[in-house]
C-alpha cells in the first residue's frame, strides 16, 4: 500500500496559541507552545523562550488548540444513503430502505462515500474514528487505499451477518478475517482492524462464535450493535431466552474487548456486566433519536465506571458527521433526561468525545495532548465569530456554542491534513460531483 506522506520527522514547534490539552488534568495553556518531533508531541506547555533543535515553527496566532475528535460508531461507506430513508424506525428502516440500497451497492459508490464521509469528518474536527463496513459487493483493498491516502486514523472492519445462506456467511467471514489480519497495523498503526459481527439479531450463534475466534487468534476488537431497541432485547430474549447483554456474555464474546454501539436498553444488572467485562459503549445520541429508539442512560454508564465515546452512526440516520453538534446533544439529553443541568458538563462531555473514546476504541495513543501522544490536533480561531463571543469561558463555547465549520486546520500523524478550511488530502471538488453522479443510482 502506498502510505500517505512517509513518516514525518522534523521537529516543529507551534506557537503563539492556548492549547486545551483535555488530559486528565484538564490543563490549558494561554499563550502556550507545543513541540512534535516524529508524528508525537514531544512538549506541551507554556512558550519557551529558547527553541533548542526546532526545525520549523508553525505560528498559530490567537487560535484555539485541542486534540481531534473521536468518533467511535460509524458507517463512512454509507455516505451516499444521506438523505434516503428518514422518518423510520430501526426494524423498518433497516429491512425496507438501508439493506435493499446496499446490495445495489458498487466498489466506485463505496469509495466515493467514503472520500465524502472522510471530508466531512476532516472539516469538522474528526480525526480518528471507528468504522464498520457494509460488506455487500465492494472491493474492501480498494476502499482502504483510499481511506489510507486521506491522512485519517481509524479502525475499520468488515461487517459480518448471516442473514443469507450458510454459503453466504462463510464467505462474509473468510473476507472478514482477511480484511482483519491485513490491515491490521498498516501506516505505523494509523489504521487498524476490528472484527465487526452487526448484532446479536442479524447473526446466528455459529457467526459470533467465529467472530469472537477470529478477534482472539488476531487480538483485535470486537465491535457490534447492541441493546439499541426495546424491540431487539424482547426479540433476543424470544430467540434464547435472555437479554442481549447477558447473550453476548455467554458466548465469551466479553473475553475479548469489545466496544458496543448504542447501549439504549440496560439495565443495572447488565451494567453490571459490562463493567466487570470493561465492555466500552459507543454512545450515538442522534442516530438513536432520529430512528426513535430512545436515550442511552450515559450517566448510569458513567457511574458504573463504564468507559463511553460518543458517536455519530452514520448519515442515513443522523444525517451529518459533526462531532460537535453529536456532544451537544449528548450533554443536554441526559441534563433533560435526570431533570439536572450539572450532568455531563461541558469539560466530561469533550473528554468523552476525545481521550475517552479513543481509549474505548483501544486508541489511548490519541485524543489528548500529552508527551508521548500523536499529535493529532485541531484548530479553531475565534475572533472573527461572532457566536464564539465573549471569549472568556472557551470550554462552555467549545461545547454549547461551536460547530464543525468553525475547524480551521487539521493535523493527524503531525501532518497538515486541512488548512484554512481546505482539505489538502482529497479532492473536494471531484467528490462533491461524483458523489452527485452516483447517488442518482441508488433507488429504494
Ligand atoms: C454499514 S455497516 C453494517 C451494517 O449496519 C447497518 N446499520 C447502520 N446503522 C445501523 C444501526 O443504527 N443499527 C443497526 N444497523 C445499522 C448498515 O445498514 C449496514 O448494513
Ligand atoms: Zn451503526
Amino acid at each position: 500500500m502506498t502510505d500517505f506522506g512517509g513518516v514525518l520527522d522534523l521537529k516543529i514547534a507551534y506557537v503563539n496559541a492556548t492549547f486545551f490539552t483535555l488530559d486528565k488534568d484538564n490543563l490549558i495553556f494561554e499563550n502556550g507552545m507545543m513541540i512534535t518531533e516524529d508524528n508525537s508531541i514531544s512538549y506541551i506547555g507554556q512558550q519557551l523562550s529558547e527553541l533548542i533543535d526546532v526545525e520549523q515553527i508553525v505560528d498559530l496566532k490567537g487560535k484555539w488548540v485541542l486534540p481531534g475528535l473521536v468518533n467511535t460508531h460509524s458507517h463512512i461507506l454509507m455516505t451516499l444513503l444521506r438523505g434516503k430513508g428518514d422518518d423510520m424506525l430501526l426494524k423498518p428502516w433497516l429491512e425496507t430502505k438501508i439493506w435493499p440500497l446496499e446490495q445495489q451497492y458498487t466498489t466506485e459508490i463505496a469509495s466515493v462515500s467514503a472520500q465524502l464521509g472522510i471530508l466531512e469528518m476532516l472539516k469538522t474536527g474528526t480525526t480518528t474514528f471507528s468504522d464498520m463496513f457494509n460488506p455487500n459487493g465492494i472491493d474492501s483493498d480498494e476502499i482502504m487505499e483510499s481511506i489510507l491516502s486521506t491522512g485519517i486514523r481509524g479502525a475499520f472492519s468488515h461487517t459480518i451477518f448471516s442473514m443469507g445462506s450458510q454459503i453466504e456467511q462463510k464467505r462474509n467471514l473468510v473476507e472478514a478475517e482477511r480484511f482483519a489480519k491485513k490491515y491490521k497495523r498498516v501506516a505505523d498503526g494509523r489504521l487498524t482492524t476490528m472484527v465487526s459481527p452487526h448484532s446479536p439479531y442479524a447473526c446466528r450463534t455459529e457467526a459470533l462464535l467465529e467472530s469472537l475466534r477470529i478477534a482472539k487468534e488476531n487480538e483485535l476488537m470486537v465491535h457490534t450493535h447492541v441493546s439499541e431497541t426495546e424491540n431487539e432485547v424482547y426479540e433476543i430474549e424470544k430467540r434464547y431466552g435472555v437479554r442481549p447483554v447477558e447473550y453476548l456474555r455467554s458466548l465469551g464474546i466479553f473475553n475479548q474487548p469489545t466496544i458496543m454501539a448504542h447501549g439504549v436498553v440496560l439495565n443495572d444488572e447488565e451494567r453490571e456486566i459490562l463493567k466487570h467485562y470493561d465492555v466500552r459503549v459507543a454512545h450515538n445520541p442522534i442516530s438513536n433519536l432520529k430512528l426513535g429508539s430512545g436515550i442511552a442512560d450515559i450517566v448510569s454508564l458513567l457511574d458504573s465506571g463504564i468507559k463511553v465515546g460518543i458517536a455519530t452512526d452514520s448519515v442515513a440516520s443522523n444525517n451529518n458527521l459533526d462531532m460537535f453538534e453529536e456532544m451537544r446533544v449528548a450533554a443536554l439529553l441526559q441534563k433533560g433526561m435526570y431533570k439536572d443541568a450539572t450532568k455531563l458538563p461541558a469539560e466530561k462531555t469533550l473528554a468523552l468525545a476525545t481521550r475517552i473514546g479513543a481509549e474505548a476504541i483501544g486508541m489511548g495513543n490519541t485524543g489528548s495532548l500529552e508527551v508521548g501522544k500523536k499529535a493529532d490536533f485541531i484548530t479553531i480561531y475565534p475572533y472573527d465569530k461572532e457566536h464564539l463571543q465573549p471569549i472568556s469561558a472557551a470550554y462552555s463555547h467549545l461545547l454549547y456554542a461551536a460547530h464543525g465549520n468553525d475547524i480551521c486546520d487539521v493535523y493527524i500523524d503531525g501532518k497538515n491534513i486541512v488548512k484554512d478550511r481546505v482539505c489538502l488530502t482529497i479532492d473536494e471538488e471531484k467528490v462533491i460531483a461524483e458523489a452527485n453522479r452516483l447517488q442518482g443510482k441508488l433507488v429504494c
